[in-house]
């Protein structure tokens, strides 16, 4: 396949090794520096785009693509605000968009892992639930996507948390996140249900970015021929 690498940094090159080591080609490597490059491609140069920017950059870039009728996996996290927005355009377009706020196989057992969790606590209200996600220095925003979807995980299950909240104090009504840009840290989030006399807690530590980058190259195979809006459930549990 011919991908569209759109976003070009470490996330962007990752992905670039693994697509070559899986055989595909690549249509472009397009950052900042670049983006004018965009429109000298043909339509058929590019069989599908991966997204990895900026929370600026990413819903144009989403944007751009669906209007060109290429199918787009994104792993840009921090725009969600305008997801109906670009989840209507896809389907106007007759498009494909795939998005996950985490493309590793680990981190997707452990969203699920979570969800059970949560739904054993519910009986227990004397455990307050709380989250920490560590990541490197360079992160723009926080919290981090992977630590909204564990947030919306815990809200399924406990009726009374209505919303989270980036700081480590929260109401009963809120789960806190906390943020920490440690060094160069790929990824890693905590659970914890602490009570007066204990604790429970899930971690997910990610070794480097290579189960990122292999999941989205996985996701990048599997979209082009599908039409509509997509995700990992879709992916892990439709072949
Ligand atoms: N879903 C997932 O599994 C994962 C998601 N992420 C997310 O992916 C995103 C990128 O992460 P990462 O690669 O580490 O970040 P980097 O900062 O290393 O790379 C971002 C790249 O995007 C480029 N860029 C910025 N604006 C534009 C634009 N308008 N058009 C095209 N390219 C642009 C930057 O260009 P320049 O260098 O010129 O500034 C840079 O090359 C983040 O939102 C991060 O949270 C990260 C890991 C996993
Ligand atoms: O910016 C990163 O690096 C990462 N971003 C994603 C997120 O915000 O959850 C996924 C991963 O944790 C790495």
């Amino acid at each position: 396949m011919n991908i569209l690498l759109l976003g070009y940094g470490k996330m962007g090159k990752a992905i670039e090794q693994i697509a070559l080591e899986r055989g595909h080609q690549i249509a472009g490597r397009i950052d900042i520096s670049n983006r004018a490059d965009l429109d000298q491609l043909t339509d058929d140069a590019v069989d599908v785009v991966i997204e990895f920017s900026s929370p600026e950059a990413a819903v144009d870039n989403i944007r751009y693509s669906l209007k060109r009728g290429w199918p787009v996996v994104s792993g840009t996290t921090g725009w969600l605000s305008h997801r109906d927005e670009i989840e209507e355009l896809c389907r106007t377009q007759n498009g494909a968009f795939f998005y996950a706020s985490n493309y590793s196989i680990g981190v997707n057992l452990f969203f699920q892992l979570n969800k059970v969790l949560a739904s054993f606590m519910r009986k227990y209200p004397s455990y307050r639930v709380s989250m920490t996600e560590i990541h490197h220095t360079e992160k723009k925003d926080a919290p981090s996507g992977t630590a909204i979807t564990l947030a919306e995980g815990i809200m399924e299950h406990l009726s009374q948390k209505t919303r989270w909240i980036n700081q480590t104090t929260a109401a009963d009504n809120e789960v806190a996140i906390e943020s920490l840009r440690e060094g160069t840290v790929p990824g890693t989030h905590t659970v914890r249900y602490d009570s007066d006399v204990d604790r429970i807690e899930i971690t997910h530590v990610a070794h480097s970015r290579q189960g990122f980058a292999l999941g989205a190259v996985i996701a990048a195979e599997w979209l082009p021929g599908r039409t509509g809006v997509f995700g990992m459930n879709d992916l892990l549990t439709n072949e």
